[in-house]
């Protein structure tokens, strides 16, 4: 039989703005991945339900307030760090209240899906960026 793994659950959302940009944030300096571009969101903790987190994440990280029926799931990542196993699902939300703000200092930026390809994004996320061009266009 193969090794156990850790399996990681971490849920993450595109936002996706009027001209189809997507927001990106920066992992903080300390953090695991440090510098590196994501979507928002965060790990599951026990006993929450994924859109829960989602809508938590994106109140203490960027100050913006999500309903539920606004997270429709797109795709998903499946990726093996060392030490776990990421699954991530991946969202898409047009709709939120309030502006996205940085609130644990990250730096925060809205890309178009194609300039994706071009920042420097945890390896989970490469095969993401082909569904949000499909999505959204370049
Ligand atoms: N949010 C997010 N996490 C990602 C992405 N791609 C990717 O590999 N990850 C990984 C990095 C981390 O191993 C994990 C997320 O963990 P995290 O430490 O940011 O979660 P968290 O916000 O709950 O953090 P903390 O409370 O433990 O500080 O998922 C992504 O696009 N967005």
């Amino acid at each position: 039989m193969s090794e156990a793994v850790r399996l990681l659950l971490v849920v993450a959302v595109a936002l996706v703005d009027g001209d189809g940009r997507v927001l990106v944030s920066q992992r903080p300096p300390g953090k695991e991945l440090a510098g590196l571009w994501e979507f928002p969101g965060g790990k599951v903790e026990p006993g929450e339900r994924p859109e829960a987190t989602l809508i938590r994440e994106l109140a203490e990280e960027i100050g913006i307030a999500v309903e539920e029926p606004c997270l429709a799931p797109l795709t998903f990542a499946s990726h093996a760090y060392p030490g776990f196993h990421l699954l991530m699902p991946l969202y898409v939300c047009r709709r939120w209240t309030g502006t996205p703000q940085p609130l644990e200092g990250q730096g925060l930026r809205w890309v178009r899906p194609r300039a994706l390809r071009d920042l420097a994004m945890p390896p989970a996320d490469a095969p993401l960026i082909p569904f949000l061009i499909d999505l959204l266009g370049p």
